[in-house]
């Protein structure tokens, strides 16, 4: 059974409810960044001895929150000696606006993924675009590159539109299919 692990950062919970639907989808085990940017005790370690690592942050001001950077800047250490080269990885973020430069937070984590030489894995989910496509269907937000959910600026976490968290389990799902065919 490959080894998955989901490290994120969520300011308010909306990311970690996002979190938890790619874990679950991935059988992967979660790592919060906290608030000060850390992770907890033997998260470098969990990391170190995963096959697939997923990252995931809230788009803010067009990026990831400054909790996700640090811990990326931390991770120069693991990228020195290219500790984690070839491991699979995959992104995810969610913001308030439909569109809200969401991208721009999936390119930041994919060329993180790319200075530690390792291999990205986008959602493999066909985007729900035609006249009768609903906010619930999966991939309505349409993203090839990795997981995007939206979440209005005034919905609480609960509040979340169920597709988008269904749409992050499959993404999971597609990730853990990844990394069984990449460990052979
Ligand atoms: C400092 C800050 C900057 C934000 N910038 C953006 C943005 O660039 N685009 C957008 O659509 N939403 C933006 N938002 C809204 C957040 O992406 C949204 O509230 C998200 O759900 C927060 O996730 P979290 O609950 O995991 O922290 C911003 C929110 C904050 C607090």
């Amino acid at each position: 059974m490959a080894k998955i692990v989901v490290v994120f950062h969520s300011g308010y919970g909306h990311t970690l409810r996002l979190a938890q639907a790619v874990a679950e989808g991935a059988g992967a085990t979660l790592l919060p960044i906290d608030a000060e940017g850390n992770l907890p005790e033997g998260g470098w370690d969990t990391l170190n001895a995963a096959d697939a690592i997923v990252m995931g942050s809230p788009t803010y001001m067009g990026s990831v929150s400054w909790q996700f950077k640090k811990f990326a800047d931390a991770s120069s250490k693991a990228w020195f000696t290219q500790a984690w080269k070839d491991k699979l990885f995959a992104g995810f973020t969610n913001s308030a606006t439909m569109n809200g430069d969401k991208l721009s937070t999936l390119h930041y984590l994919f060329t993180l993924a790319m200075q530690h030489s390792g291999v990205w894995v986008g959602t493999g989910l066909m985007p729900s675009n035609s006249k009768a496509a609903q906010r619930n269907d999966i991939n309505f937000v349409g993203s090839f590159s990795g997981a995007m959910a939206q979440s209005p600026s005034d919905a609480s976490p609960a509040e979340m539109p169920q597709g988008d968290l269904d749409t992050a389990r499959l993404f999971g799902a597609r990730v853990a299919a990844a990394a069984a065919r990449w460990a052979q």
